[in-house]
């Protein structure tokens, strides 16, 4: 790590320390992610473990996306630290919220789930989930643009054996759809798309959707915001471990999400109410959400347009730079 100066440190959380730090060859300033246990200076000797390693190999896989932070390095050091280099971006959403004290009008709304969505269709494509969306995980750019952070959840969906179930519990309460807080472990790339769901609605009110205390309010405060008509119907709810709870047996008022976003547009609340169909099976995936009028009907597109011409394949706008000493 004797290519890169320490400067301050910007972000702390479950998996690692966060610092800015300046690339002593190009003069680059970049966000070190330490993991746990590494060393950045006060090395403890652990190994470069495996959760780095999905992290690392994720983020790879989506490199050159615009709205995915770009990997720049993963490193071992002699002393068994771990490491990930990124571009620095800038602060996170959910800081800039907390300055802005105020909700986005809906067209600014609209570009940032564009960008946001237009990530996670790009990663889903991919087979990557990313499994921990929500504010604190999206950064802003100098331009105000929007790029996904923090791999440390994700994993890849594809090529998975069919008898290995998933993680559970995965994403922050708050975020957190409501297959999971049922406890499925076969969930699939929509649990990504409902917190996009919940990031979509705190953008326009301004406020957290869904604010839970404990797994069981969440599941509360969910079913009382979108109802559970659609939730009981799905064919796959009985198998859910906590689908015979009494939560679920509680006879529910319809969806509140109309009445608690009066002034979107009726296309704006199509998409909402689409990322937050508490039925996986009818969530809309991020490529869906972006076929919607919300998107393609923009009264502005050459403002609203996204940053790369198409993420199908490989996304060719901004790969390249230096992928230097990848040790994953
Ligand atoms: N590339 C980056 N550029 C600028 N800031 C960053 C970057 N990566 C991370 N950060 C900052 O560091 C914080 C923590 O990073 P990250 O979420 O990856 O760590 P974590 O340990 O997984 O956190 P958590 O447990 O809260 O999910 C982010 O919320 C963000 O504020």
């Amino acid at each position: 790590m004797e290519h890169y100066e320490r400067l301050e440190k910007i972000g702390e959380g479950a998996s690692g320390v966060v610092y800015k730090a300046r690339d002593r060859r190009t003069g680059a300033t970049v966000a070190v992610k330490r993991l746990r246990g590494g060393g950045f200076g006060d090395d403890d000797g652990s190994q470069l473990s495996e959760d780095l390693l999905r992290e690392a190999a994720c983020l790879e896989a989506c490199r050159g996306h615009p709205s995915v932070v770009e990997l720049r390095a993963a490193h071992r050091d002699g002393a068994g630290g771990a490491f990930l280099v990124m571009e620095y971006v800038g602060p996170s959403v959910a800081q800039v919220m907390r300055e802005r004290g105020r909700p986005f009008p809906e067209a600014d709304a609209r570009r940032l789930m564009r960008q946001l969505l237009d990530g996670a269709r790009a990663m889903h494509d991919l087979g990557v989930l990313h499994r921990d969306l929500k504010p604190d995980n999206v950064l802003v750019d100098a331009h105000g643009d929007l790029k996904i952070c923090d791999f440390g959840m994700s994993r890849f969906a594809a090529g998975r054996a069919a008898t290995k179930p998933y993680t559970s519990p995965v994403v922050t309460l708050w975020y957190r759809a409501p297959e999971l807080l049922l406890g499925s472990t076969e969930y699939d790339a929509r649990v990504d798309t409902w917190a996009l769901g919940c990031i979509m609605a705190e953008l326009l009110a301004g406020a957290p959707l869904l604010p839970g205390r404990s797994e069981m309010d969440q599941l509360n405060r969910v079913f009382d915001t979108v109802g559970t008509d659609d939730m009981t119907d799905w064919p796959g709810f009985c198998r859910l471990p906590r689908a015979g709870s009494p939560l679920c047996q509680r006879s529910r008022p319809p969806s509140r999400l109309r009445e608690m976003f009066p002034s979107l547009s009726a296309a704006g609340f199509d998409v909402l109410s689409g990322l937050l169909a508490c039925r996986p099976d009818r969530r809309l995936s991020a490529a869906e959400a972006l076929r919607r009028p919300w998107f393609t009907d923009a009264e502005s597109p050459d403002v609203d347009q996204p940053r790369s011409a198409s993420c199908g394949g490989r996304f060719t706008v901004r790969v390249g730079g230096a992928a230097d000493a990848i040790v994953v």
